[in-house]
């Protein structure tokens, strides 16, 4: 029988999986989460074909490990996905991996790389725990199938050294690797490609203002076909808000942030940790801080239930326009589409609109019909601008990091 694709992609919260059968395009057999890891209980949903199935389980999933373990117990014990019944019906385990540090492509795990991506983990340690702790799984539970990561950082390699550069002592910078990564790369490729297909250009020709905008959220510009810019930076931290993030502050802020601060002196400093800051920043900021919610959905509406509400949906309004403003002088105003990417990017037509009559001045129009219907289910990219405006496209993009990664292998392995 024709072995599958498994692939991974864990977050901080939750953790997703999807199988693929072995053809090019790969095709989805199989699709599974839990999430909820680190706000119990956990749901697990699992979909195959037409069945959905959401409950939470009895087990205590309280690490991406055992939600692993846990997904692939029911999918291996599911008799009607009787493509994937154990290891041997498995060719590659894909793994979504945040940073990526230098590389440039997508890695096999051996014990050389797996210790590399290990000391990466330093640079990294909220946003690539959870994949390690699951390569660590396979390469332990699955030992005969090939693990591939593949990182968010990778498509961004591409950045002009003024870009990637931070304007500090470059002995310590480079000894340190601290320069601005950006994430989300697995993401913009697949919709590089996507969109480029639907506009009928190659890739290596299109010019776009992307965004991916989920509980983690940032933008990117691409210029003929590569990133020249995007807005997270050494960690997924900087840039926008999200959910639970912060995004751009004053970096002082940090010193500050408690009634001590008038009397910081690197005597009292001594005990301070920088990692309750680097918490309190990624998992206690955003939406969250500002309205007491992670959920945009009931951030972004017509009529907000309160001034904190509002206030939170403008603040995403006003730092994305920010960026656009940039990214499009940037790209010398050639700009084929702003794409809407993401959870928030997807789903969000009130997003949409606002920020397209914000973006009037560089002839950006759309159709208010086609944005509140939004895409359907299997359409990948939908047109939302209206006739034949001067500006930009604008077009919804239902991104896809499982597949991306699964079409990846298919096309340089097979
Ligand atoms: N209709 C909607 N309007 C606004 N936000 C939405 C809507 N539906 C879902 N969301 C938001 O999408 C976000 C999740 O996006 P997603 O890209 O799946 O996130 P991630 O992969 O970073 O966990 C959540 O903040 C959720 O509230
Ligand atoms: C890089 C990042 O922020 O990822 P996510 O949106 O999945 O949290
Ligand atoms: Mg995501």
């Amino acid at each position: 029988m024709a072995k599958t694709i498994l692939a991974v992609n864990a977050g901080s919260s939750s953790v997703k999986v999807t199988f693929y059968t072995f053809e090019n395009p790969p095709r989805p057999i199989a699709d599974a989460q839990v999430s909820g890891i680190t706000a119990p209980p956990a749901t697990f949903k699992y979909q195959r074909g037409e069945s959905t199935q959401k409950e939470q389980p009895q087990d205590n999933l309280s690490t991406p490990q055992d939600a692993f373990k846990y997904i692939l117990k029911r999918c291996f014990s599911d008799s009607d996905l009787s493509q994937v019944a154990s290891e041997q019906d498995l060719a590659y385990i894909c793994h979504r991996v945040v940073h990526g540090g230098d590389y440039h492509e997508a890695i096999e795990i051996n014990d050389e790389t797996l210790h590399h991506l290990e000391e990466l983990e330093d640079l990294a340690p909220l946003h690539n725990f959870s994949a390690l702790e699951i390569i660590r799984l396979c390469k332990k539970e699955l030992p005969s199938v090939s693990s591939i990561t593949f990182f968010d950082s990778a498509f961004h390699q591409t950045m002009p050294l003024h870009v990637k550069t931070y304007p500090i002592n470059q002995e310590v910078a480079k000894a340190n690797g601290l320069r601005k990564y950006g994430f989300h790369g697995i993401s913009y490729s697949f919709i590089l490609r996507s969109v480029a297909q639907f506009l009928g250009k190659p890739a290596q020709d299109t010019n776009l203002i992307a965004m991916h905008i989920g509980s983690g959220a940032s933008i990117c510009a691409i210029k003929e076909g590569k990133s020249i810019d995007t807005s997270m930076g050494l960690t997924p931290l900087a840039g926008l808000p999200g959910a639970t993030r912060s995004g751009d502050i004053d970096p002082s802020l940090v010193f500050h942030y408690t009634n001590e601060a008038g009397s910081l002196s690197p005597a009292s400093t001594k005990d301070m940790h920088l990692s309750v800051a680097e918490d309190i920043l990624n998992k206690k900021s955003g939406w969250k801080a500002l309205a007491g919610t992670t959920d945009f959905s009931q951030i972004a509406v017509e009529n907000p239930p309160s001034e904190a509400h509002k206030l939170a949906f403008d603040i995403v309004v006003d730092r994305i326009l920010g960026y656009i403003g940039n990214y499009y002088v940037k790209l010398g105003g050639e700009v084929d589409a702003i794409v809407f990417a993401g959870g928030i990017g997807e789903k969000s037509a009130l997003l949409r609109k606002t920020l397209s009559e914000k973006c009037r001045s560089l002839g950006v129009s759309i159709d208010s019909d086609a944005n509140d219907k939004g895409a359907e289910d299997n359409q990948t990219v939908k047109d939302i601008s209206k006739g034949s405006g001067k500006g930009p496209r604008t077009l919804i993009c239902q991104t896809n990091e499982q597949f991306e990664m699964a079409y990846h292998i298919v096309c340089s392995r097979s």
